[in-house]
């Protein structure tokens, strides 16, 4: 069984392209937990007293969906597990979590990463999918999408911390080799408002799909 997983910072465009991919493939999407996520909001109110927690929120939700996502071809998935050891050492390095914390993490995700073929047929994707925005871009797109707590008018910290994770995301994808990759470049392909630049980005990827398949 094979997915193909979306991977960039806040705001890129992974939830967007993951509909777009898996309607095109017509396949299931399986998008972050975010709406649902009683811990998020409190996160961006006290990062310090949360960013555990919705670390081990995220990595339990994305260890839940890869194993859904393994039960049909071609399925797609909104943001890569890869991902969530960086989020959650940035915010670490930030001081929002102690060094038991630290550690604590670092060996239950080393341990679910170790269960990953067991419980899901298949350790890595076909395919992952990094859509590289500029700091600018994914200000305006966090601007755009609107969510109240992760607004700079909410909290004028988030310019750094935001800063910093798309930063990270550079050296993060450039090591990336868990499976096959792509980048899309997000600032100049508006796949949202351009059904010419979707059907561009979406060849690349079949492309990419058929060179790894056959
Ligand atoms: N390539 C793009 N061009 C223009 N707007 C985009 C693009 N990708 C995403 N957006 C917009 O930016 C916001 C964030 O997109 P979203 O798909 O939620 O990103 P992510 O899931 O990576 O956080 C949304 O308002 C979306 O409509
Ligand atoms: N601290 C963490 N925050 C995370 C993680 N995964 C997502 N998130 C946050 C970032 C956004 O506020 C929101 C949705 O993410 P998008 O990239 O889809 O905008 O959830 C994580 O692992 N750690």
């Amino acid at each position: 069984m094979s997915v193909i997983v979306l991977a960039g910072t806040i705001g890129a465009g992974k939830s967007s392209l993951t509909a777009l991919l898996a309607n095109h493939l017509g396949s299931q999407a399986f998008y972050e937990s975010v709406e649902e996520n009683e811990v998020l909001p409190l996160f961006y109110q006290d990062p310090e007293q949360y960013a555990f927690l919705l670390q081990i929120y995220f990595l339990n939700k994305r260890f839940a969906k890869i194993k859904k996502a393994m039960q049909e071809d071609n399925n797609v998935l909104d943001r890569s597990i890869y991902e969530d050891s960086l989020l959650f050492h940035l915010n670490a390095d930030l001081g929002r979590a102690n060094d038991i914390e630290v550690r604590v993490y670092d060996e239950l995700l080393n341990n679910m990463m170790e269960e990953l073929p067991h419980a899901a047929h298949k350790k890595h994707p076909d395919l992952l999918v990094h859509i590289k925005v500029s700091f600018t871009t994914m200000l305006k797109r966090i601007q755009k999408r609107g969510r109240p707590y992760e607004q700079l008018d909410y909290d004028p910290t988030l310019y750094e911390y935001y800063q910093e994770l798309n930063k990270r995301y550079d050296t993060w994808f450039a090591n990336y080799n868990h499976s096959p990759k792509i980048q899309i470049d997000g600032d100049r392909s508006n796949f949202v408002e351009s059904p010419q630049a979707a059907q561009e980005v979406l060849a690349i990827i079949d492309k990419k799909l058929k060179e790894i398949r056959h």
